[in-house]
């Protein structure tokens, strides 16, 4: 045997015995978590438990990240703590997450990168039946889009909890990466025809402009249909992430198209329970506010009072009249604070109607 056969000999024996110790830690972490499924129970009997705690799960992989040792990257060891918990809580309970589909967009991939690979993702064709999904019951959670770092917020979703008895639970940030690509068979063709989703269009102008211009763009209702197309319709292309171009077998012809390296897209999660603090948590609102001057001041002016962080605040066209307006502020604190429920309070008693969507973690992954 040569030396390099004896070291590494050697060293896969200690993968092994260090393997059988993981093994049996995270069996026995996966039977704690079975005995707190059993404590959920039978201290809520007869009424609806909920397993999934998004303020634990958030402060456990918070926790990871800090105490995590090295040489992983602290995301790196988070993502498999994120994978252990994701098991552990489909034992206690398989969850059902509603996802703005079809199979293969980014939120899928942002759904899978919040709760882990153990849940069942269900598609669902636009925004409001994932509402409906969660609001009936037939799925957990439900995650959707709200706002993407080059193309600015997607209202579809801010007007949804105007009328959505839903609560925020969560959010989770993707980098996004667009690529341009074809079916194997198309590859050596001359392109004709690019589908993708017309924010992703919106989101890789300029290196359209400047590689493949004049080149007929069709938008579609995801990057995983153009995705689809492109697989299917020769001299066609399209624009779409990683996932859509594995799921369709597609090849990449230019990796990360994205006009900003740093294009990220927020994702929120959305269930029926209010979450408990996690201690680093953010709230949103929706406010509207009698059509006077003065009006914006005199919502934002208790915030700024009490040292309160505004991180978003957007007008939407209110449904109840026109030129009325409903603001949609996101702020750091849990609404459980005694400050920011002074606050609130003081926002109300002058507003139209303030409605509370929730307070939930700020994403640690
Ligand atoms: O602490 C709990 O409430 C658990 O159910 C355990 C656990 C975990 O595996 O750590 C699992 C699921 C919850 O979402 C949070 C944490």
């Amino acid at each position: 045997m040569s030396d390099e056969q004896i070291r590494l000999g050697e060293l896969r024996d200690q993968i092994d015995s260090l393997d059988q110790q993981i093994m049996d830690l995270v069996s026995a972490r996966a039977r704690c978590a079975q005995e707190v499924a059993e404590v959920k129970m039978a201290h809520n009997p007869g009424q609806d438990v909920f397993f999934y705690r998004p303020e634990r799960e958030a402060q456990v992989l918070r926790r990871i990240k800090e105490a995590n040792p090295g040489p992983l990257s602290d995301e790196e060891m988070a993502r498999l703590f994120r994978e252990i918990m994701s098991a552990c809580l489909a034992l206690e309970k398989p969850m059902h997450i509603a996802f703005l589909g079809p199979v293969g967009t980014f939120t899928q991939a942002a759904a899978l990168k919040h709760f882990g690979h153990s849940v069942v993702s269900v598609p669902l064709p636009a925004i409001d039946a994932v509402f409906r999904e969660v609001e009936s019951g037939s799925a957990h959670y439900g995650v959707v889009p709200v706002e993407n770092s080059t193309e600015g917020m997607i209202n579809h979703t801010l007007d949804m909890f105007m009328s959505s008895p839903l609560k925020i639970c969560g959010e989770v940030q993707l980098r996004i990466h667009h690529h341009l690509l074809c079916s194997p068979e198309n590859r050596d063709q001359d392109i004709t025809r690019i589908y993708s989703h017309q924010q992703s269009f919106a989101q890789c102008r300029q290196w359209l402009d400047a590689h493949r211009y004049g080149i007929e763009r069709v938008a579609v209702s995801s990057n995983a249909e153009a995705a689809r197309r492109a697989a299917e319709e020769p001299g066609t292309a399209a624009i779409a992430g990683d996932m859509a171009g594995e799921l369709y077998g597609l090849d990449v012809v230019a990796a990360k198209i994205e006009d900003r390296p740093d294009n990220t897209t927020r994702f929120l999660i959305v269930g029926r329970e209010e979450v408990g603090p996690s201690g680093q948590d953010k709230s949103s609102i929706l406010v509207s506010m009698r059509n006077k001057p003065g009006a914006l001041y005199q919502l934002l002016e208790p915030f700024h009072r009490n040292g309160l962080s505004l991180t978003r605040i957007e007008t939407r066209p209110s449904p109840s009249g026109t030129w009325a307006y409903v603001f949609y502020i996101d702020f750091e604190g849990h609404m459980d604070d005694d400050l920011i429920s002074k606050v609130l309070s003081e926002v109300e008693a002058e507003a139209v109607e303030l409605k509370r969507l929730g307070s939930y973690p700020i994403g640690v992954l």
